[in-house]
C-alpha cells in the first residue's frame, strides 16, 4: 500500500525549533542540504542516518528497557521527539509494540499518570477553567485542519475505573492507533481530556496528582460543560469525527444519543466494541455453521460495552436473518452486578434505561428461584448458563475470573462448540484465561479476548491462536472511512458494513481451527478494507459529503493515508509550522 515518493514539504521552522517539533524533526536523518537550509549543521553530529538505521537504534534502546511500563515511557518520549521515527518503529514491530502503547500496558501508565508525568500532550479542558474554554480550544486548533477529536472524561478507563486527568492517556493512545492502523495523519487529530474531577480516592489523596483535585461534577453542570466542548467542535470543525472513549456508563449512551444526529459522533466502547464483537461472532458461527438468530447469548456485564454488543448483535440479526426486533431481543440474557436482568429488578434502581428492552420474564425463573432460600433472589451466571445453555458467552464486566471452571464446563455441556469471549481489559481482568477455557472444554471452545494472550494448545498439540477481539481492530477503519467520505453521521449501516468486511477477512473462514479474527499484525491492511466498506456505504446511503463516486473510494483512501516516511524539506518563511 506504500505510496510513491511524496512531494517536498515547505517548512518555516529552523534551528532548535524544528528539532523540538516532533511533527517535523528528523534528528540525524536531516540531509546535508537540509542541515544547511535549516541552520542544523552545528546542531547535529556529522553522520546522516537513514530512517532504517534510526529504527534499529531506537529498537536497541527500547529492548534495553526491561519492563513493559519502562518501554511505554520510552516510546512516549520518542513520540515527543520525532513522529515519523515513532510510527515507523511501531509499524515495523506492530504485534510486539501495540500491547506496550495500548492495552494492557497503557492501563498501568494511566493509573500512574501523575507520577510518570514528563510532558503535556493534547488538550486539557478543566471544569473550573471553562470560562476560557473557547480560547484554550482555539490556542491549539486555530488554523489547523483537525479531522478527528478523541475525547475522554476518564470515568471508566478500560476496566480500571475513574482515572481523572490521566484519561488523556487513553485519548492519546486511541489517536495513535488511528494513525498506526487507520492511516490518519497525526497532525489532523487531537487528544482531549475533559477533566471534571475524579471520585478516585487514591488520586484525591495524592499530593502529586496533576488534575483538578475535586469530586466529579455531575448533572446539569456536567452536561453543560460537555456541551460547551461539543459545540466548539461543531462550530470550528463541522466535518470532523468526534470520538468518545471510556465515559462512565451513566453518560456514554446518553451523550451518544444526544449528539449523533447533529454531528459525526462515535462512541468506541459502545459502537466499536459492538462492531468488532459482531465480526468475531460472525466468524465463529461460520465455524459452527449456524445463524445469528439461532444463538443464545449470555452477556456478563451490561455496561457500555455489554449493551453496545447486545444492540449491535440484535440489529444485525434483524437485518441478516429477517426476524423482528422483539423476537431478536429474546435471544439475550444480560447479567450485571445484581445478577440476571429481569422484571423483578426493574423499578428498584437496578436496571438502567437502555436495558429495559432486554428484561427477562420472572416466570421463566420460578424453578431456579425455588431452589434458593427465601431472601435469595440473585440469579447468577452459573444459574443462567445451566438453564439457558448459551451458545455464546461474552464478558465485559471487569470481574476477573468470573467464568469459572464450573461455568465453562456447564456451558460446554450445553453445546458442541461454545463461543466464549472474555473481553475485559487489561489482561489481569479477563473473565477467564483463554488457556483454561480451552483446557476445560478439551479444545472445543471458540475463543477471543480483549487483550492479547498467547496461543492455547489443542488436544492435537496444535496451537490455537486466541484472536484479539478489541475495538482497536475496527474503529480506525470505521473512523477513517467516515472521514474519507466526510459523512455527516456515523450511521448503523456504516458500522455493520465495516463489521461484515472485517468478518470476511477472518482466518477461521478458511480453517475452522484458526483464529476468529485477523491478527493485529495485519490490522493496517484489514482496517483499510473496513474503511473502504464504510465509505462506500456512506456514499450509497447519500450521507457522504464528497462529490466523487463509490468506485473511487479505494483510490482516494490510498491518497489520504499518512505513512511514517521522511519527506524532503524546503525552507520557506511562508511554509508550515
Ligand atoms: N475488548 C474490547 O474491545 C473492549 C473491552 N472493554 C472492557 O469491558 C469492560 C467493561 O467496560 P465498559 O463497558 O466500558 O465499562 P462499564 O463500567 O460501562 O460496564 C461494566 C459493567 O459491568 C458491571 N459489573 C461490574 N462488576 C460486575 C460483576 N461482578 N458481575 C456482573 N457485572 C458486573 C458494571 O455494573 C457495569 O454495568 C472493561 O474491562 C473494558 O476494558 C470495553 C470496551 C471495549
Ligand atoms: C478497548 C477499550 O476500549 C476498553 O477496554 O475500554
Ligand atoms: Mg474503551
Amino acid at each position: 500500500m506504500s505510496k510513491s515518493r511524496l512531494p517536498s514539504l515547505r517548512v518555516a521552522l529552523r534551528g532548535d525549533t524544528i528539532l523540538t517539533r516532533p511533527r517535523f524533526n528528523k534528528g540525524t536523518a536531516f540531509t546535508v542540504p537540509e542541515r544547511k537550509a535549516f541552520g542544523l549543521t552545528g546542531r547535529l553530529p556529522y553522520r546522516v542516518n537513514s530512517l532504517d538505521e534510526q529504527i534499529d537504534r531506537a529498537w536497541n534502546q527500547l529492548e534495553a528497557r526491561e519492563t513493559p511500563i519502562r518501554k511505554n515511557t520510552f516510546l512516549q518520549s520518542l513520540k515527543d521527539q520525532n513522529w515519523v521515527l515513532y510510527y515507523a518503529l511501531l509499524k515495523k514491530n506492530l504485534r510486539e509494540l501495540v500491547p506496550v502503547i495500548y492495552t494492557p500496558t497503557e492501563a498501568e501508565a494511566i493509573a500512574n499518570y501523575s507520577h510518570l508525568f514528563r510532558r503535556s500532550e493534547g488538550l486539557y479542558l478543566t471544569f473550573p477553567q471553562q470560562d476560557s474554554m473557547e480560547e484554550d480550544f482555539l490556542e491549539q486548533t486555530k488554523g489547523r485542519d483537525i479531522q478527528l477529536f478523541v475525547c475522554s472524561d476518564a470515568e471508566a478507563i478500560l476496566g480500571i475505573g475513574d482515572q481523572g486527568v490521566g484519561g488523556i492517556g487513553i485519548s492519546a493512545a486511541k489517536s495513535v492507533i488511528y494513525t498506526l492502523i487507520g492511516g490518519m495523519d497525526p497532525s489532523k487529530s487531537l487528544a482531549v481530556t475533559l477533566d471534571v474531577g475524579t471520585d478516585n480516592e487514591d488520586l484525591l489523596n495524592d499530593s502529586l496528582y496533576v488534575g483538578w483535585p475535586q469530586r466529579r461534577v455531575r448533572g446539569k453542570e456536567y452536561d453543560e460543560f460537555i456541551d460547551k466542548f461539543v459545540q466548539l467542535v461543531r462550530k470550528y470543525h463541522p466535518h470532523s469525527l468526534l470520538h468518545f472513549e471510556d465515559f462512565g456508563v451513566s453518560n456514554a449512551q446518553r451523550l451518544l444519543s444526544r449528539y449523533r444526529e447533529a454531528h459525526s459522533v462515535f462512541n468506541d466502547d459502545i459502537q466499536g466494541t459492538g462492531a468488532v464483537t459482531l465480526a468475531c461472532i460472525m466468524s465463529a458461527i461460520g465455524v459452527t455453521k449456524s445463524k445469528l438468530s439461532e444463538q443464545r447469548f449470555v452477556i456478563y456485564g451490561a455496561g457500555s460495552a455489554g449493551l453496545g454488543i447486545t444492540k449491535q448483535l440484535r440489529d444485525a440479526m434483524v437485518t441478516t436473518d429477517g426476524i423482528s426486533e422483539q423476537e431478536a431481543n429474546t435471544k439475550f440474557w444480560l447479567l450485571d452486578k445484581f445478577g440476571l436482568i429481569r422484571e423483578a429488578l426493574d423499578g428498584k434502581g437496578k436496571v438502567r434505561d437502555g436495558l429495559k428492552e432486554f428484561l427477562r420474564k420472572d416466570e421463566e425463573w420460578v424453578d431456579v428461584l425455588e431452589t434458593k432460600n427465601k431472601d435469595g433472589d440473585y440469579i447468577g451466571l452459573l444459574d443462567v448458563v445451566k438453564k439457558v445453555k448459551p451458545t455464546v458467552l461474552i464478558g465485559c464486566s471487569t470481574h476477573a475470573g468470573a467464568f469459572t471452571k464450573e461455568v465453562v464446563e456447564a456451558m460446554a455441556a450445553g453445546c458442541d462448540r461454545p463461543i466464549i469471549l472474555p473481553l475485559s481489559n487489561p489482561s489481569r481482568l479477563v473473565e477467564v484465561d483463554p488457556k483454561d477455557a480451552n483446557d476445560w472444554t478439551h479444545g472445543k471452545a471458540l475463543l477471543a479476548t480483549g487483550s492479547p494472550f498467547p496461543p492455547a494448545k489443542m488436544p492435537s498439540g496444535k496451537d490455537y491462536i486466541i484472536a484479539e477481539c478489541n475495538n482497536a481492530l475496527i474503529y480506525p477503519g470505521l473512523g477513517f472511512g467516515s472521514m474519507l467520505a466526510q459523512s455527516r453521521q456515523m450511521s448503523d449501516r456504516m458500522i455493520i458494513a465495516g463489521a461484515q468486511r472485517l468478518a470476511s477477512l477472518s482466518p477461521a473462514l478458511k480453517d475452522p481451527d484458526d483464529a476468529l479474527l485477523p491478527d493485529f499484525g495485519e490490522a493496517p491492511e484489514v482496517n483499510f478494507e473496513v474503511a473502504v466498506a464504510v465509505a462506500e456505504q456512506a456514499i450509497e446511503d447519500g450521507i457522504a459529503g464528497v462529490e466523487w463516486e463509490k468506485e473511487q473510494v479505494r483510490e482516494r483512501a490510498k491518497e489520504m493515508m499518512w505513512e511514517p516516511v521522511y519527506r524532503d524539506y524546503v525552507f520557506d518563511v511562508d511554509g508550515e509550522k
